[in-house]
């Protein structure tokens, strides 16, 4: 089994290049191999690799700085992937693309299922979502929407609460927004299950389980940060802010909260609450600290 996986340094082709299953031969195209912003050159790459499987783990992610460059957000997230889907139905392999919960506007108070309406407040939020539209075209695909992923590499929440918190003795983070925290090595092993599963066809959710506003995962990053040295014993004050008090060019969901059980029930897939998939990211933080790693 032949396994391309676009995108090398994010944080899920990271994560999924780290948990490749024994049995797959994977081969990983970076952005000097095949610029997906070069449209044109998207589908001679496929063809030349000839993959079963492809997994696309590339996407325009500055969810603020799209709102001024809509155009490439949409190269990157909807018109590449529909050059990646024509060249998949070329070389008839099986895509599995990578989505958020973005696409949603938030207006629901309860756990949003993949079939749920679809109105996305951003421009990475549409962009992402007509990037669903292009793979729902083929005939085997799997869209895996996620959620506030972070892990310890790359650049997410995570990373920026514990600068912060070793740079501030206070800091307000937004409480009115709720969804799910979800680890990228988590987020692979599911991602792993879904490709591997040429049953599954369709659009899915995953998650780590458990829900929080921001702020709540912040209090929860200050409070392990503390209990394992990477934030010192200070005095801190975290605040819990409205969205408006936060003042960004994208506007986000209040509440995005995913229901995943469409894919977790059917692939077995084990959902570690956030929490301690919190805990696990943390440790791998503070042992690549300790070994002097550096980005
Ligand atoms: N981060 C999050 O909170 C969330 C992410 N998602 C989705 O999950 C997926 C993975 O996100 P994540 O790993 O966090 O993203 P990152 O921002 O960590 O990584 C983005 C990846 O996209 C690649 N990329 C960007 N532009 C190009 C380009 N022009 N040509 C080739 N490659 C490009 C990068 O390439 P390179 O490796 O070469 O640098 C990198 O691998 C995306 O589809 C994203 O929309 C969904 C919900 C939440
Ligand atoms: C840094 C900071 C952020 N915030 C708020 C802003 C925002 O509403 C929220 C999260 O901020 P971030 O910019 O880190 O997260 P953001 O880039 O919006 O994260 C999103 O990324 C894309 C790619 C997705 O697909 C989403 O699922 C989601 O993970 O926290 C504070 O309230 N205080 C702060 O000090
Ligand atoms: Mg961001």
């Amino acid at each position: 089994m032949k396994v391309l996986i676009l995108g090398k340094n994010g944080q899920l082709a990271q994560a999924l290049i780290a948990t490749a299953p024994e049995g797959v031969t994977v081969s990983v195209s970076d952005r000097h191999v095949l610029d997906l912003g070069v449209l044109e050159r998207i589908q001679p790459h496929i063809i030349e690799c000839q993959p079963d499987i492809v997994i696309n783990a590339t996407a325009y992610t500055a969810v603020d700085k799209a709102e001024d460059e809509p155009k490439l957000a949409h190269r990157i997230n909807a018109e590449a992937v529909n050059n990646l889907v024509e060249a998949c139905k070329k070389v008839n392999a099986r895509l599995v693309h990578v989505s958020t919960d973005f696409v949603f506007d938030g207006s629901q108070n309860t756990p949003y299922r993949p079939t749920d309406r679809v109105a996305p407040l951003s421009v990475y939020g549409a962009s992402k979502l007509a990037g669903e539209d292009a793979v729902r075209k083929l005939e085997n695909f799997a869209i895996i929407r996620t959620a506030w992923v972070y892990s310890a590499t790359g650049q997410n929440f995570v990373k920026t609460m514990l600068r912060l918190m070793n740079e501030r003795e206070e800091l307000g983070v937004v409480y009115d927004q709720v969804g799910g925290p979800t680890f990228a090595d988590n987020l692979a092993m599911a991602v792993w299950k879904a490709a591997l599963t040429p049953s599954l066809n369709g659009t899915f959710h995953y998650t780590d389980a458990g829900v929080a506003s921001w702020y709540d995962f912040a209090y929860e990053i200050h409070r392990q940060g503390v209990v394992k040295g990477l934030i010192p014993n200070n005095p801190f004050v975290l605040k819990p802010i409205l969205s408006g008090q936060f003042k960004t060019k994208a506007v986000r969901p209040h509440y995005s909260v995913l229901d995943c059980s469409d894919l977790i029930e059917p692939l077995n897939i084990r959902r570690p609450h956030w929490t301690a998939a919190l805990a696990d990211c943390l440790d791998l933080i503070k042992s690549r600290f300790s070994s002097g790693a550096q980005e």
